[in-house]
């Protein structure tokens, strides 16, 4: 037998059918449903008279218009446009008799936190949503991605997806992180190498001895980004972390059944001598605490550099430096630490798990926001909250001046009340710092949730290692 990527085995492990071109009928694992792509979706169904061809595979949650405030399961609270799609999930979703976490349950939150979470999520799965973010899923080795709403309806109405095979990449992280590195600096920081066009055309494969250093929530950091970096998705080979994370949870696999899906997991890794189109190494302990200067998920640098100036760039890029600058209100040459902030944001599906408000926790331990800033922690799902809760974590983010909210997407993206105003500068744990990301004109710094926090207490874009 030839050897293989691990890519490789999950996709030949799905084909049900190839054409002569090479194009592939795929079986789909797992299909999670939110409400913004979805609502199209299920009235093509309907006039079509058609089912859902496996409910008991396909798992609904409203998470990108819901509100994040008390109160919110009263429909005035949302404006007509979330109201209409979140109205639709909810009908869709009882009448299609799929999994549903309706607004008000405990099991709410960022739909891909709570695949995760609920044990949904597996190795060696394919995984799909009409959500680019569904890449967050490679991190248990499955084969996840994001699709659009005409093939949304195609997975409801068959359960498979029409696909080409991408090509392989190895993301090799050698050695360890430093104090105060996260995960969150390590997906940065490849973006940062390999631009946002990097990864077109590939499935990346993260490896190395730092990813395995990870806990679960670290890789779905990592493979949350991989979709920035232009990939068709990410994945990380499964290991003991992996089934540590997934034994019990409520949908994994029990008993017998169990044992024989973890003898076949144990199998998915790439084969020493498997062929890699491309690959990229990067010294675990090269990499720093990083913040985005400009309004692309590539403009990253360390915390400890200066605000680039147009002229360090080439051909096109010198205009979309100086558009960025502008942008973003930034003259060349000023510390990234003495960049000012007026709010933080703590959340989404790239850190919006228990590690990382543990981590921001930990750091505003006993300290108080700066004066006058706004800060926001958005645990990513209602059973992050309660752990948060049950830890104290809440009350450490209370008593430091954040306002603690119900889960949901909220300021990841301007389409429900959590905004930006206009030249309103944030510190943001999120994936996109694109212009308008968090509400018009707004500007917005990805950083780690370590770094948001010690941004939160300094009222600039700080290094976290100080703070520790
Ligand atoms: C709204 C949704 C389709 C979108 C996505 O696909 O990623 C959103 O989740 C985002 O992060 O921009
Ligand atoms: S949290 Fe942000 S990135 Fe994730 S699904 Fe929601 S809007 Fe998209």
């Amino acid at each position: 037998m030839s050897p293989k990527t691990l890519y490789d085995k999950i996709w030949d492990a799905h084909v049900a059918h190839e054409a002569e071109d090479g194009t592939c009928l795929l079986y789909i694992d797992r299909h999670l449903v939110h409400e913004v792509t979805s609502p199209q979706a299920f009235e093509g169904l309907r006039m079509a008279g058609r089912k859902v061809h496996a409910p008991d595979k396909t798992i609904a949650v409203p998470d990108h218009n819901v509100p994040t405030t008390l109160g919110r399961d009263n429909p005035e609270t949302m404006p007509e446009d979330s109201r209409i799609q979140v109205a639709a999930l909810d009908t869709n979703a009882k009448e299609f008799g799929i999994h549903y976490y309706p607004v008000n349950d405990v099991r709410q939150g960022i739909v891909h936190i709570v695949g995760p979470e609920q044990g949904w999520t597996l190795p060696g799965m394919t995984v799909v949503c009409g959500d680019s973010h569904t890449a967050t899923h490679g991190a248990f080795g499955a084969l996840a991605h994001g699709i659009g709403t005409s093939e949304v309806e195609h997975v409801l109405a068959t359960q498979t997806l029409i696909q080409k095979k991408s090509k392989n990449m190895k993301v090799e992280i050698t050695g360890s992180l430093r104090p105060g590195v996260t995960a969150k600096d390590i997906t940065l920081s490849v973006i940062g190498e390999t631009g946002t066009a990097g990864g077109t055309g590939y499935v990346i494969e993260y490896c190395g001895q730092a990813i395995r250093e990870l806990s679960m929530e670290g890789r779905m950091t990592v493979c949350n980004m991989a979709i920035e970096g232009g990939a068709r998705a990410g994945l990380i080979a499964p290991d003991e972390t992996t089934f540590e994370y997934c034994k019990g949870r409520p949908h994994a696999p029990k008993g017998a059944e169990w044992e024989a899906a973890e003898a076949w997991w144990r199998t998915l890794y790439s084969d020493d001598d498997a062929h890699w189109d491309k690959v990229i190494t990067i010294k675990g302990e090269d990499i720093a605490p990083v913040v985005t200067w400009g309004t692309s998920p590539e403009d990253v640098l360390p915390i400890t550099a200066n605000v680039p100036s147009a002229d360090d760039f080439e051909g096109g890029k010198v205009g979309a430096a100086q558009r960025s600058l502008d942008y973003m209100g930034l003259t060349p040459g000023t510390p990234l630490s003495e960049i000012e902030i007026d709010t933080v944001f703590i959340g989404s599906c790239t850190n919006g798990r228990i590690e990382d408000l543990r981590a921001a926790a930990e750091i505003l331990k006993g300290k108080k926001i700066k004066d006058g800033l706004r800060a926001m922690v958005v645990p990513g799902s209602g059973l992050v909250r309660a752990q948060a809760e049950y830890e104290g974590l809440a009350d450490i983010f209370k008593e430091a001046g954040f306002e603690w909210r119900l889960a949901g997407c909220s300021m990841c993206l301007a389409m429900n009340p959590d905004q930006l105003a206009e030249d309103e500068r944030c510190a943001s744990t999120s994936n996109r710092n694109f212009e308008g990301r968090q509400g018009y004109k707004g500007r917005t710094h990805l950083v780690s949730p370590g770094m948001a926090a010690a941004a939160a207490i300094t009222g600039k874009l700080t290094d976290v290692r100080e703070m520790m």
